[in-house]
């Protein structure tokens, strides 16, 4: 088979998402959603590998910028529509794809890709690692309840379409933001997503409505949700099915989830997306009625290692050479140390005796702070040959904050 990989013309955009719904398998898009992603899709950085016949392999990458642990924001390639025909698997056309992507942003200016991953199992071998998961819930809301917190009745709920309460609610994201690493900066055009409501998407649900919380008028949290009709012989059972809640402060947000298990005729709260160590486990009267449950959410590529590890901060001193394995990406292959503290850091080629010995993946799994380098190390993953350097380095990596993507891509 002879193919070719050519940047993606403007023109093919319909062949090439076309084909990435048709390896995807399942109805295609809604026209809205169509529409979304034409306008958020970066060509110019959108791979498109064609043999005879069309379009048999998409990938694309956007331009991000994400939190890092000490709160700067970093240039990252969002790594996106990555598909290989049913026709023409399993012959090394994603691993091409992987090669051409991770060359062209090694030579542009972001030293870390991210993506989330259809299956798990497919990146790692590229050098991606599992940097933060997402807790999903299924909130029995007639046997858990909210704790009462002083001021909660002073804040006032208004339900707004989620178009007209659009601004304002990237106020309070954009607020947040700093605060957690892994979140992304908003580029132009991405509130959209948020928004993004077609009937098709529904499961039976009614369409999203948003509840703003406002303290003093002004607007401190919001929720967006659908309802869910479940009418039993035994009455009603609805389930309210909640995409996204933030807050600026405890009070707004514990005002926002009591409202949300008292509306009318539900008895349960489905989400599928927060932090795994967000207030709600603490909020709950009983955390085992939330049904709680874990996933992988974003996978980290150190794509230029030294440069990736300068740019966050580090909890506690460390002071520690890395020997590190990295065969897809060779220019990271080799020594490194690193000395950082809450400050900063600098990292840079050495001859020094190792401390630890890991792959790109373990580094890429801790970058953000979630994953520790000695949970790593406890499957074998990383290798302490300096007695003491796990300990010093995996306090180093780690945060109080868990890591967090708020949304796909
Ligand atoms: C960021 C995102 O967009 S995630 C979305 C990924 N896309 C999808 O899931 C859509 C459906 N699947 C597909 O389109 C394709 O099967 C892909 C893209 C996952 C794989 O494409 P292929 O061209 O078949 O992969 P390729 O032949 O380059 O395989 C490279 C290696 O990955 C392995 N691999 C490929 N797919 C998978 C998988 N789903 N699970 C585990 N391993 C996999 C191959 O076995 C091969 O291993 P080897 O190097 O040890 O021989």
């Amino acid at each position: 088979m002879t193919t070719q990989t050519r940047v993606l013309e403007p023109e093919h955009w319909d062949e090439f998402y076309d084909r990435l719904e048709r390896a995807f398998g399942g109805p295609a898009d809604h026209a809205e959603e169509r529409e979304l992603w034409r306008g958020l899709t970066e060509t110019e950085r959108s791979l498109a590998v064609w043999d005879d016949r069309g379009i048999v392999g998409t990938a694309g990458a956007f331009s991000f910028r994400m939190t890092l642990p000490g709160g700067s924001l970093l240039p990252v390639a969002g790594v996106t529509m990555v598909s290989v025909q049913p026709t023409h698997r399993r012959r090394g056309v994603l691993t091409s794809m992987m090669r051409r992507q991770l060359d062209d942003v090694h030579e542009g200016p972001e030293p870390v890709a991210v993506l989330t991953a259809s299956e798990p199992a497919i990146y790692g071998r590229f050098g991606y690692g599992t940097a933060t998961l997402q807790m999903r819930g299924d909130i029995d809301t007639t046997r858990t309840f909210v704790r009462e917190l002083p001021g909660m009745d002073a804040v006032r709920l208004r339900l707004v379409t989620p178009e007209a309460a659009r601004e304002a609610c990237e106020a309070v994201y954009a607020r947040l933001v700093p605060d957690r690493a892994g979140m992304l900066a908003r580029q132009p055009g991405w509130d959209r997503q948020a928004l993004l409501d077609p009937p098709s998407g529904r499961d039976g649900a009614s369409p999203m409505t948003c509840v703003l919380a406002e303290v003093d008028g002004e607007v401190r949290g919001y929720a967006r949700y659908a309802v869910k009709l479940d009418w039993s012989p035994a009455g009603p059972d609805n389930i309210v099915k909640l995409s996204d809640i933030d807050a600026l402060d405890p009070v707004t947000y514990a005002a926002l989830w009591r409202y949300l298990t008292s509306i009318d005729l539900s008895s349960r709260i489905s989400f599928w997306n927060k932090p795994v160590d967000d207030p709600l486990l603490h909020l709950f009267s009983d955390v085992r009625r939330c049904r709680l449950s874990f996933r992988d959410s974003l996978h980290v590529r150190l794509v230029d290692l030294g440069e990736a590890l300068e740019a966050r901060t580090y909890t506690a001193p460390v002071d520690v050479v890395f020997e590190v394995e990295d065969a897809f990406c060779p220019w990271n292959a080799g020594r490194w140390r690193l000395s950082g503290d809450a400050k900063g850091a600098t990292c840079a080629r050495t001859t020094d005796p190792a401390d630890l010995a890991l792959s790109v993946k373990e580094l890429g799994a801790a970058y953000l702070g979630g994953s520790t380098l000695r949970a790593q190390a406890a499957a074998g993953l990383v290798r302490d040959a300096r007695p003491g350097a796990l300990a010093e380095a995996s306090t180093a990596f780690a945060g109080d904050v868990q890591p967090w993507l708020p949304h796909g891509f």
